[in-house]
């Protein structure tokens, strides 16, 4: 069983994806996290996110070690990673990663939940259940905002706003992998529901492969 979750940043994905892993009994990838490394690790020397070449190589000699480090969570870092994720050879380098975990789970798991923003319409678009989890941009400001504020990064509320505006578009308006819900995916807004509750609708969906 292969559930792909996709969905723009803070919509809470991440969240769903790993709790339905550990209701299931999955693997767990969230895919975000390979393009923050990317992005991290061109920053740290001092290289142009946006360079081709430069992500490229970084992309290419990507330690997954790194996957779960803290610093990978920050907003500087999601802005450089959604500028190494425009560029077309960091998406084929990081590509049959992605495909190798969900069709050869690691631990002998029976399935895989991947989460990122081209899951079900490039990576996995054979998935047996396809998700595309959302909510209001502002909703999505204020939840990242109170999660940066309680792991104690000194944030401003606007400033959150305004980079998951510009990774919005970055990330929708790109052209290739753009952020989009597949065709046969589930939309699930969650700007009125808490996670429980996305999670409840989200077990039947896995279970049934319809809500109604
Ligand atoms: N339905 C919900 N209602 C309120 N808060 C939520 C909900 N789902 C998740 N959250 C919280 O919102 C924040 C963002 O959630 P999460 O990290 O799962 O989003 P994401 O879509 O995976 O983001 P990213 O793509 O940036 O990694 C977290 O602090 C999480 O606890
Ligand atoms: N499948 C994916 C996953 C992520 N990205 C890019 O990485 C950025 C960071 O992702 P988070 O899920 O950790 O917020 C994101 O803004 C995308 O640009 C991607 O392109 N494809």
């Amino acid at each position: 069983m292969i559930v792909a979750i996709d969905g723009p940043a803070a919509s809470g994905k991440g969240t769903l994806a790993r709790r339905l892993a550990r209701h299931f009994g999955y693997a767990y990838l969230d895919t975000g996290s390979l393009y923050r490394a990317v992005g991290f690790a061109v920053m740290q020397n001092g290289g142009d996110p946006a360079d081709p070449d430069t992500a490229e190589a970084a992309a290419r000699a990507l330690d997954p070690g790194i996957l779960n480090d803290e610093r990978l969570r920050t907003d500087a870092v999601a802005q450089a990673a959604s500028k190494v994720a425009a560029i077309p050879a960091v998406r084929a380098a990081l590509l049959e990663f992605q495909r190798a975990f969900a069709k050869r789970p690691p631990d002998g798991a029976r399935g895989a939940v991947l989460d990122g923003r081209d899951i079900g319409t490039v990576v996995c678009a054979d998935a047996d259940r396809k998700m595309f989890v959302t909510a209001s941009v502002d909703v999505r400001a204020k939840r990242r905002f109170k999660e940066l504020r309680e792991k104690g990064h000194e944030v401003i509320e606007s400033a959150v706003l305004q980079d998951m505006k510009d990774r919005d578009a970055r990330d929708a308006g790109r052209t290739v992998a753009p952020l989009a819900p597949a065709e046969d995916a589930l939309v699930l807004d969650t700007s009125d529901l808490d996670a429980e509750q996305v999670f409840t609708l989200a077990v039947k969906y896995v279970t049934e492969g319809r809500l109604g």
